[in-house]
């Protein structure tokens, strides 16, 4: 495809999707989806935008564009403990650029792909590169996990390990080489969607860590009208954080965001049963504190009290 205009980038779109789902009535095409969700349970939806400069720098790899647009959906979902089904894509392009959207899709469709999860529609205009994805997915009624249900004396956990893609960002702001491992946990999150469906019905409440774990914490302990105590010191990291992190730097680094893994509650009954499940899922799983009474979020490092200077990620 030379010159493409609106219409056929559309077309290019549709023919780049594989999956199939018997629940899309009516998919890419018409002035709107046609979709049947299932009676015994609710339709949860999110949506999120990455901004060029803003949510990626200038001149990422298209691919990884298209995997984390919707990646960094499919972690909200997650956190909610709903399981991924549909999704709309918004672009907004500079040009009318074919190898670009090629490579966009084939990150989007892969993890779409991985995930079962359907392109219904979407809309695209002309305009500094902006992409917005809506997802839909289903939990059932009674076991959404919310940021409300924290209880006093429940442990707190977090998924995979935190401050990767923070470290990777500053290293390549500063023109410094970043390892594959990083640049991965930048460009391409897991969204940890089978972990969040396992915390149906135990896990208390869940957050995903995209604005940083102390801040996304604060978000969870004002709905559950509660305090959280977080070690500093547990904060899980990597073998590739923990070799190239400066010191100083590292819990700023492990509360900026970026990170897409699950922030949950269970109470303390239930560690054997987390000890079991990340080894099933091969995905770590580590105690960072636990909720008392109170408010806010109190971090503490080698038993004192900490102040970080900026807790978490915010646009204004
Ligand atoms: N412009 C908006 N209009 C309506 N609701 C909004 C708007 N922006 C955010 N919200 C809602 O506010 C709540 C918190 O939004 P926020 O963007 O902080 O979500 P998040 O998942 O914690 O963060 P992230 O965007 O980093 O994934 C969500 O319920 C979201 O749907
Ligand atoms: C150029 C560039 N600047 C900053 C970052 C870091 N970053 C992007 S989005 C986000 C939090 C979630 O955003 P939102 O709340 O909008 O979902 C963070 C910490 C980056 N990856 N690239
Ligand atoms: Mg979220």
């Amino acid at each position: 495809m030379k010159s493409a205009g609106e219409f056929d980038l559309i077309e290019f779109i549709r023919t780049q999707q594989s999956v199939v789902r018997p629940d899309v009535l009516l998919g890419i095409g018409d002035d709107a989806a046609m979709l049947q969700a299932p009676a015994d349970h609710a339709l949860v939806m999110c949506s999120d935008t990455l901004n060029e400069g803003v949510h990626f720098p200038v001149g990422t790899d298209p691919e990884a564009i298209g995997w984390k647009s919707l990646a960094v959906n499919l972690s909200d979902l997650a956190a909610m403990g709903a399981c991924p089904s549909w999704c709309l894509l918004n672009l907004c392009l500079p040009e009318s650029d074919t190898r670009w959207l090629e490579r966009f899709t084939n990150g989007f469709f892969e993890l779409a792909a991985a995930h079962d999860v359907v392109l219904v529609g979407g809309d695209t205009t002309r305009g500094p590169l902006s992409i917005s994805v809506t997802a839909c997915g289903f939990v059932p009624r009674e076991l959404a996990l919310t940021r409300s249900g924290a209880k006093v004396g429940d442990d707190i956990w977090v998924s995979g390990t935190l401050g990767d893609a923070a470290l990777a960002l500053r290293r390549m702001l500063a023109g410094e080489s970043v390892p594959a491992e990083l640049m991965d946990a930048l460009d391409r999150p897991t969204p940890r969607v089978a972990l969040g469906s396992a915390l149906r019905g135990f896990a208390s409440s869940c957050i995903d860590v995209s604005d940083g774990v102390l801040q996304d914490l604060g978000h969870v302990c004002a709905a559950s009208g509660l305090a959280a105590e977080v070690a500093g010191d547990w904060l899980p990291v990597s073998d590739a954080f923990d070799a190239l992190a400066p010191r100083e730097a590292r819990l700023q680094l492990q509360s900026s965001g970026d990170d897409y893994e699950l922030c949950f509650s269970a109470a303390p009954g239930y560690r054997n049963l987390l000890v079991d499940l990340a080894e099933k899922l091969d995905l770590r799983l580590t105690r960072i504190g636990s909720f008392t009474s109170g408010q806010g979020v109190h971090l503490t490092q080698a038993g004192r009290l900490s102040a970080l200077e900026k807790r978490g990620h915010a646009h204004f």
